[in-house]
């Protein structure tokens, strides 16, 4: 965890120091000002490469974008298939009971971030559905005088059956949001869904804009997580909230010798099976071992400017949930 800190604190001051760089040279200021926090290099010498992690591999920012990039584009394919075999399936009770968390509403706007092949988005549109079927048969059970023809014609003229709510599936890879563009079509998904190319760092929404953002096993692949939380506060209305997804820690220990047994001895295997890439499964897990503990990613969110920060370890903590408000 200290090399986690490390590398956090390291890029945050590099980050800093492009911003102050950057306003500098748009108003003019700085033309003769050294190009790096040491102050001893010209302007025309290139800034040090700020490291990060890829897994256990320590490579420059620039770098990790790429490989997380190739990552994504490599396994889209066979993301979902992997998903169901690498956990028996508890990757869906996970996402589900993210969405009991959320309980969104008809007229819900939800930014679902590295959203992918659409999980998350299609459980949200089954469930608003699912309330605004019960909450319009409720009020037709209240009308107790209503004629079957006035009832069929209330239902036909239902044009929204979502009652307003809209999901924006937003992801940085072209080929996972093509995958869940299949999938939508192939299910019938089509109202109320919109897929946008955007990274969670520089997200291209106006501020203000959605009561819910998403974020399911997303953003421990992001190469400035910090950055990433504070574009999600940007975009949430006062009031939103914002809920995230991810590995976390596990704090039994005989069932962490377990998980990384399995972790580290089968999921490779399965990776290089079933997808035939070893490489991007070893990264999985390696990228799993170098994110924050719960508690420790309660502060970065608090940090954001989220309050009533709250987190539920699930499957003795392979995953956590967090949630957060904008207030
Ligand atoms: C590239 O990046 C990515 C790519 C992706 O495709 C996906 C993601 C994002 C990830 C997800 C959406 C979810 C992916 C799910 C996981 C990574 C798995 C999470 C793990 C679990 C739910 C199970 C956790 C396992 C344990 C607590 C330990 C139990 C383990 C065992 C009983 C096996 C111990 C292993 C050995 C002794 C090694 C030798 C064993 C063999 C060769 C036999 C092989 C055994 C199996 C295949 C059994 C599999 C067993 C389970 C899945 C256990 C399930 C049971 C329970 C938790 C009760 C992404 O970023
Ligand atoms: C493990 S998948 C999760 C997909 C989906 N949320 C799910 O739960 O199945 C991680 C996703 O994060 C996306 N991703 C990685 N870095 C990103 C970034 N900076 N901005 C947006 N998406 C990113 C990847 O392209 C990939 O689709």
């Amino acid at each position: 965890m200290a090399t986690h800190r490390c590398c956090a604190l390291w890029s945050y001051c590099g980050r800093r120091w492009s911003r102050v760089m950057r306003c500098c040279r748009l108003s003019g200021l700085c033309s003769s000002w050294p190009s790096g926090p040491l102050g001893a290099r010209h302007l025309s010498q290139e800034k040090p490469a700020t490291e990060t992690h890829f897994g256990f591999e320590t490579v420059s920012e620039e770098e990790k974008r790429g490989k997380v990039y190739h990552v994504f584009e490599s396994v889209a394919k066979k993301y979902d298939v992997m998903n169901d075999m690498m956990s028996l399936g508890i990757h869906r009770i996970w996402k589900d009971l993210l969405l009991c968390k959320m309980r969104p509403f008809p007229g819900t706007q939800l930014l679902d971030v590295a959203g992918g092949t659409g999980d998350i988005a299609f459980r949200f549109l089954n469930y608003v559905q699912a309330q605004h079927k019960g909450k319009q048969k409720r009020q037709l059970r209240a009308q107790q005088n209503l004629s079957w023809e006035e009832i069929a014609k209330k239902y036909q003229n239902e044009e929204d059956p979502l009652g307003g709510s809209r999901v924006v599936v937003c992801d940085i890879n072209k080929e996972m949001l093509k995958i869940g563009k299949q999938k939508a079509r192939a299910q019938g998904y089509k109202a109320g869904l919109a897929w946008v190319l955007g990274d969670a760092e520089e997200l291209p929404f106006d501020d203000d804009k959605f009561d819910v953002y998403t974020i399911a096993f997303g953003i421990r692949n992001v190469t400035h997580i910090d950055q990433a939380l504070q574009e999600a506060h940007r975009v949430l209305k006062p009031g939103g909230r914002f809920l995230c997804l991810e590995f976390s820690q596990v704090n039994n220990p005989l069932i962490s010798r377990l998980y990384d047994l399995y972790s580290f001895q089968v999921i490779p295997v399965l990776g290089e099976v079933i997808a035939g890439d070893w490489k991007s499964y070893q990264y999985l897990v390696e990228s799993i071992r170098q994110f924050p503990s719960q508690e420790e990613f309660r502060e970065m969110i608090e940090d954001a400017g989220f309050e009533k920060v709250t987190y539920e370890s699930l499957t003795s903590g392979i995953v956590a949930i967090h949630s957060g408000f904008k207030l």
